[in-house]
């Protein structure tokens, strides 16, 4: 099965970029099977993401980034260069809505999602029977509102024996404290209920009811220490009327959801999304 290397790169725009790495890539024989950029205008800023055949190249990703690094330092690149052989370790967090890591379980099962679950952390116990039917691994972790840091203290150590190279919130309904948003930033993925920046915060679906919104949707962002206030990945909206009850809200939005959340966490595991300031650029 072939295999490709991924070279991310974002850096101060200026001519010739193009020209240069893709004369680089050439000059090893390497076949691009996939390219796209994006500048800036306003900030100045290019963004480049190749997918390059693996084998047409002839050596291996550290090599080959060893013969980039010249290029990356004269023009100032923030880069990356991943094997795609080197499957990315993912942990999944969930608290008592199952929707989504149903789905997520569910397409990584079907080869959907191009990654390894490693792991399952709740503060409920709810999700142990579905996850180890999956040869997952399940971590009760109960947060105790009076002595947080210790909950998630436990919960950091969970990821880390884990060796998570991304932790996605499905429905985890816990705000990660300040120390974890810093040691994972840009690795926590969260899906929120509502079309952001509209409604952050709990129970977004009864907001949007009181406000008598025609369209509810969901939000695929990075976790920071702001609450729902990260780089957005992917979101989605659907339609609703006089006639729907907030019950119906939920339901609608569980299925908005899933399918955001599944793309948001595909997108980040092929390197398409790139974080530039509170904002992203996503190579879909
Ligand atoms: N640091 C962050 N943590 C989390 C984020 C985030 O953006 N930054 N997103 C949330 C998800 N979320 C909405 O999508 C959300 C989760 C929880 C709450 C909340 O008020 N939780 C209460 C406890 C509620 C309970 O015990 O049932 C709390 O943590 O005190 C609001 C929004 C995930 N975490």
């Amino acid at each position: 099965m072939s295999h490709y290397y991924r070279l991310v790169v974002s850096c101060p725009d200026r001519v010739g970029i193009v020209a240069r790495v893709s004369s680089f890539i050439a000059q090893q024989g390497g076949s691009i099977t996939e390219a796209s950029q994006h500048s800036d205008l306003e900030t100045g800023c290019f963004f480049m993401r190749y997918e390059i055949l693996a084998d047409s190249v002839g050596m291996s990703a550290e090599a080959l980034s060893a013969a980039f690094e010249p290029i990356a330092s004269e023009f100032n690149m923030q880069w990356s260069l991943v094997d795609t052989q080197q499957r990315r370790r993912v942990v999944l967090m969930v608290s008592r809505e199952s929707h989504c890591l149903v789905d997520l379980l569910y397409r990584w099962q079907a080869g959907e999602l191009d990654c390894d679950i490693v792991g399952v952390i709740s503060n409920h116990d709810d999700m142990r029977s579905l996850t180890e039917w999956y040869g997952i691994p399940y971590h009760h972790v109960p947060v105790d509102p009076d002595n947080k840091q210790a909950s998630f203290a436990k919960v950091q150590a969970e990821i880390d024996s884990a060796r998570a190279d991304c932790v996605v919130l499905a429905r985890y309904m816990q705000i990660l404290p300040p120390e974890l948003c810093a040691r994972y930033a840009g690795r926590v993925i969260n899906i929120h209920h509502s079309f952001l920046p509209s409604f952050a915060g709990a129970k977004p679906y009864h907001q949007a009811y009181q406000r008598g919104v025609k369209l509810i949707g969901a939000t695929c962002h990075y976790v920071t220490e702001e609450l729902d206030a990260g780089p957005i990945i992917e979101q989605d909206i659907h339609r609703v009327s006089h006639c729907h009850t907030p019950t119906d809200l939920v339901r609608f939005g569980r299925d908005v959801e899933k399918a955001v959340l599944a793309r948001g966490l595909r997108w980040h595991l092929e390197d398409r999304v790139l974080v530039h300031g509170n904002k992203t650029v996503v190579f879909s």
